[in-house]
Order: C-alpha cells, then structure tokens, then sequence
C-alpha cells in the first residue's frame, strides 16, 4: 500500500512532424501524504511534464502512478477528472483568473458545478480571509497586484481541500520578496491543511526550503534528496 504517490517507471514521449521528445524517461519517485517535495532542473529537463503526469492532465507513454495504490493511468477521462477535482489542486507560473469573475468568484469557480457538503461561498471567503485578501473579495483580477492574484490561484487550488497542491513555477513571474511571500503562505498552508505539495522551480534558494529536493536532467531524475542530508 503506497501512502501517497509513486510514480513506477514513467516515461513521456511526444511526437509531432516526425520528431519525438522524450520529455521523461524511466522516472520513478514516491511522494509521502503531506509532504513539501521541490523539483528543481534546466529548461526542458521534464519538470512541467512529471508534475502534468501526476496531475493527470496528461498521461504518460509508460509506466504508472499509483494513488493509495489506484493506478490513475488506467482512469477513463471521466474518472480523471472527477479523480482531478478531489485530490489535486494547481498553481502555475500565469495565475489563470477568470478576468471577469471578482476574487471571491474565481475561488468558488472549481465548486460551481459540483454538489458539495458546505457553504461554498463561506469557504471560499475563509480562505482568501487566511491569505490576507478579505479586503479585496470582490476586486477583479486587473485590479490586483501580480502577487494577490497568485493568493487567489492558491485559494481556487485550495477550496476543495485536495490531498496534493501542484504548483509550476508558481513564483516565476513575481519579484523575489513577492515570491517568498507566495512560498512561505505555500509552506503554511502544507502545515496547517496536511495537503502534500510538488513546487516546481528554477528558485534554488527557494528549492532549499523544501523537505525534499528532485532534481531532473534529460528526462530523469538525477537527484533525490532530503533538504540538510547532503
Ligand atoms: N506538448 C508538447 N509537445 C511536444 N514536446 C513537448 C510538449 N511539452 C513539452 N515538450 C518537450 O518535452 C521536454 C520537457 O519539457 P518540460 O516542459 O517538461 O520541461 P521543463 O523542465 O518543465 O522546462 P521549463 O523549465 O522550461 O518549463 C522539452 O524538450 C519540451 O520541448
């Protein structure tokens, strides 16, 4: 029984006008409940790639990845979803906010279609109180600054309180203080919710506050380690 999740052999090839890419080869990685796991490595090494896999928004060539032992490779595009939509949470580098929706609205988005055993909109409130943005529940994206809107992509990943939070380069288009400011309210919210975090990025300092570090080169994982155990 694997508590969390283990990617078994995981190999990614795209192919496009007769050239294939093999974005991953061979990967194998387990990932603990509640752990703060940083993926670090050059441009094009897999990262994006290993972290769409274990979301399953993409699935891979070969291999598997196992979930409490359900292998999610072998879900229809239904169960992915509906698997997607309890367990994971993402945040990327562009925040992806529904320009015309406020900040309460956008948080609430991922709930509009789903029959849930709470207040949405009481949910959606406490957690964007939690990160600092109570005061600005019904401001639009465009009226943000770029580290509020990433709040509010954290707050939308967060509102089903998945098992796992995926986050690529969530830091990548904010200034430094900005970005630790985004870190740190990941690195609380781990604590506090228990929620298992894969942090995607080129920050090596950044990289450093994690639990664990994986580094990949090549489609490859060429480093696995615990931050301190060097
Ligand atoms: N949809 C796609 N079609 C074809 N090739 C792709 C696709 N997505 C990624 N690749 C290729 O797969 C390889 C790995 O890409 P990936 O985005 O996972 O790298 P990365 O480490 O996240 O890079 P970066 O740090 O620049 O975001 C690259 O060679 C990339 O060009």
């Amino acid at each position: 029984m694997v508590n969390g999740v283990k990617v078994d052999g995981v190999s990614k090839i795209y192919k496009g006008e007769g050239v294939e890419t093999h974005a991953l080869l061979n990967v194998t990685a387990e990932f603990q409940q509640g752990e703060f796991v940083s993926v670090v490595g050059s441009s094009g090494s897999g990262k994006s790639t290993l972290l769409s896999v274990i979301g399953t928004l993409d699935r891979p060539t070969g291999g598997n990845i196992l979930f409490e032992s359900k292998d999610v490779t072998e879900f229809s595009q239904r169960e992915m979803a509906d698997f997607r939509f309890e367990n994971i949470g993402f945040i990327f580098q562009q925040f992806h906010l529904i320009p015309t929706m406020t900040a309460l609205e956008n948080v609430m988005a991922p709930l509009f279609s789903r029959k849930v055993p709470y207040d949405k909109k009481q949910r959606a409130k406490e957690l964007l109180e939690s990160i600092g943005l109570g005061d600005k529940l019904h401001s639009l994206p465009s009226q943000l600054s770029g580290g509020q809107q990433q709040r509010v992509a954290i707050a939308r990943a967060l509102v089903h309180e998945p098992k796992w939070l995926l986050a690529d380069e969530p830091t990548g288009n904010l200034d430094t203080e900005t970005g630790e400011l985004i870190f740190h309210i990941i690195k609380s919210l781990n604590q506090e919710k228990g929620c298992g975090v894969i942090f995607v990025t080129h920050d090596s300092e950044l990289a450093e506050k994690a639990d664990r570090i994986i580094e990949m080169k090549d489609g490859r994982i060429l480093s696995d380690r615990m931050v301190g155990a060097l």
